[in-house]
């Protein structure tokens, strides 16, 4: 049995893997609930089995379950989690662009001609007034 829960909603997962998630709403029960309404609250917006089964419920608690019953979810409804799909790089895309590559490397020549012409222009005004 599998929780899972939307709000302060639990879903339990049936055994069999052809139906999904039995919906309850413990919202009417945070109050009683022996457990306290942390422990509830915590359960909510995720799947809560593991959570309810760990502690050990007894029979009466299983059988309180239902008076908290909302209904059933078909997993096939449920949207799906996708991951991140980088984009697919194409052949065309792949082809570099004409002139790229000259652009690369003017992209790293050009800041060094600029340091060069800047040192030449510091130094060569001092050359000339030594002479
Ligand atoms: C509709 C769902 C739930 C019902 C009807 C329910 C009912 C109960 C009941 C009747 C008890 C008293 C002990 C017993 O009879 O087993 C209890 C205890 C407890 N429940 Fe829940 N419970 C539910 C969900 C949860 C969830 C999702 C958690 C998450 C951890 C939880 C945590 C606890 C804890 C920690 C206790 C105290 C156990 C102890 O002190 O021995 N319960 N619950």
């Amino acid at each position: 049995m599998v929780f899972h829960s939307v709000y302060s909603s639990i879903l339990t997962e049936y055994d069999d893997d052809t139906i999904s998630w039995i919906v309850y709403d413990v919202t009417p029960f945070l109050d009683d609930h022996p457990g306290g309404d942390e422990a509830l609250l915590l359960a909510t917006e995720k799947d809560a089995t593991e959570d309810f089964e760990t502690v050990g419920h007894s029979q009466d608690a299983k059988d309180q379950m239902k008076d908290y019953y909302v209904g059933e979810l078909d997993n096939n409804t449920m949207p799906q989690e996708n991951g991140y799909n980088p984009p697919s790089i194409t052949a065309s895309a792949s082809k570099q662009a004409p002139g790229s590559s000259s652009t690369n490397i003017l992209t790293f020549v050009m800041p060094i001609l600029i340091l060069i012409l800047a040192f030449a222009l510091y130094y060569y005004p001092k050359k000339q007034m030594a002479i």
